[in-house]
């Protein structure tokens, strides 16, 4: 009988090398992603040093953050900043160099890093996965340990296929009851993060447990888990059950006959123990969550769509109310304005938070046999070409083109300014992303992260509480 967490368990099995007086440690990895963005120094390093990558087979390609989400077939003469060109061409480069699989713009399985992973089976419970990119937490939904690495790091992983860690510490989420409907993983993990604040989870692992998160589906789980590091924890987790198992068989990497038996033991081990230590535990009642919306420019500035925007006066705390000040004025609204009615220019249904095919299930639902409201410019962007033909096999392309909604194809679009999907300054979007800083999703833009149902009913109404 042991006394570990999910997350002890995994670190116990992967680790190489430990340093007992300066708690230093190597682990072994066991799935690296790779995107255009946090790559071509990685590459350059370890050419300069004369290096190979270490295990091709243990990494995995797609281009996602610098692609047009329109005329992908136009290939990369269609991709018109001499930046996202280069680094594009870099990747492709590189991995036929190196001998990696990769799914460039275009291809059929090409879609968000985040997205790709899942879906072709990559991504299994109990496994050590990293990336270039902070929204890697997304992966711990199947009970993986899974976060954001920098370039250096995506350096020494290329080379060796271990990563230079430290143990972090243990936090544990619960949730009971279950959500009210129309009520999800986003508005949970927004409700969350407006109580622990951006920094509630710093140097943690969120594990989320409890009957609410027991019953969410994978892809909601995945949400949940990908928003972690926005609570400031680099990676969340949630143990691996039945929906997780029946997730990831039959898919391309899954492991197929006498091998799934044997992963399916070992994965069956992946719980934290009833009696392992939490250095902190947060406790949320699934019945208080409501459908929620972020009002400023941080993830944690988050309030029921119901509810008013703040007064300053009331904010105790004078950076929280410095912050807030600034934040309002970002986003073009007056103090205690009722946050349903703030009229909206824009709508994006995509990121790796929401864009796989029950986020597009959902807004569908709502959308069908409506219009968007005529001032509203609507984007559904799946988030890859596997999402996008299920869709179209569904017919829910059908349905958002119909409702004046543009069906684009897969990158991750606005979640960030770096592709052509940008908001122009003073825009106002709802926005099914994870990121609402000045800025991100084009100079000046104001966003605010919903949902996709509440994405949808604001298309729709044309304000932000549909
Ligand atoms: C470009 C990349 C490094 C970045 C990240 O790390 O998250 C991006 O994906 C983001 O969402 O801001
Ligand atoms: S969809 Fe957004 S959050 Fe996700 S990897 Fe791309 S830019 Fe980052």
């Amino acid at each position: 009988m042991t006394h570990k967490t999910l997350y002890d368990k995994i670190w116990d099995a992967h680790l190489a090398h430990e340093n007992a007086e300066t708690g230093e440690a190597l682990i072994f990895i066991d799935l690296h992603l790779i995107h255009e963005v946090t790559t071509p120094q990685a590459f350059a390093g370890l050419k300069a040093a004369g290096r190979k990558v270490r295990r091709p087979d243990l990494t995995l390609a797609t281009a996602d953050h610098n692609t047009p989400t329109e005329n992908q077939a136009a290939g990369l003469e269609g991709v018109r900043d001499i930046e996202a060109k280069t680094q594009l061409e870099m990747l492709s480069k590189n991995v036929k160099e190196h001998g990696i699989e990769f799914y460039p713009m275009g291809h059929i399985n090409n879609g968000i890093v985040h997205v790709v992973g899942p879906e072709q089976g990559r991504t299994q419970p109990g496994m050590t996965i990293v990336c270039g990119d902070s929204h890697t937490s997304t992966h711990g939904a199947f009970g993986a340990l899974a976060h954001g690495i920098g370039t250096s790091e995506v350096e020494h992983v290329l080379a060796t296929q271990t990563l230079r860690a430290r143990k972090m510490k243990n936090m544990a989420v619960k949730v009971s009851g279950q959500f009210q409907d129309g009520v999800g993983a986003k508005d949970l993990a927004l409700h969350l993060i407006s109580i622990i604040g951006t920094a509630g989870g710093t140097g943690c692992v969120i594990e989320f447990m409890g009957e609410a998160i027991e019953s969410l589906s994978m892809e909601a789980r995945m949400t949940l888990c990908n928003l972690a590091i926005e609570g400031g924890a680099r990676a969340g987790l949630i143990a691996p059950d039945q929906i997780t198992f029946d997730y990831v068989q039959g898919r391309p990497a899954a492991p197929k006959a006498g091998a799934w038996e044997t992963a399916l033991a070992y994965w069956k081990t992946l719980y934290s123990d009833a009696d392992a230590h939490w250095d902190k535990v947060v406790e949320i009642r699934a019945e208080d969550v409501e459908p929620t919306v972020t009002w400023g420019t941080s993830p944690e500035q988050a309030l029921p769509i119901s509810a008013k925007a703040p007064v300053l006066a009331d904010i105790k705390d004078s950076i929280k109310r410095s912050a807030a000040e600034r934040a309002l004025q970002y986003m073009g609204i007056e103090e205690g304005q009722a946050l349903k009615d703030l009229k909206i220019d824009r709508v994006f249904i995509g990121s790796c938070t929401n864009s796989r095919i029950e986020d597009f299930r959902a807004a569908a639902d709502i959308v069908k046999g409506k219009k968007v409201a005529a001032h509203v410019r609507a984007m559904a962007v799946p988030g890859s070409g596997l999402v996008r033909a299920q869709a179209e096999e569904e017919g829910l392309d059908e349905i958002f083109t119909e409702a004046g909604f543009e069906w684009r194809e897969p990158g991750c679009s606005m979640c960030l300014g770096m592709n052509p999907d940008t908001l122009a300054p003073q825009e106002r979007c709802a926005s099914t992303s994870n990121r609402n800083f000045e800025g991100r999703q084009g100079r000046g833009g104001r966003t605010h992260l919903v949902s996709p149902v509440l994405a949808a009913k604001a298309a729709i109404a044309g304000v932000l509480g549909g």
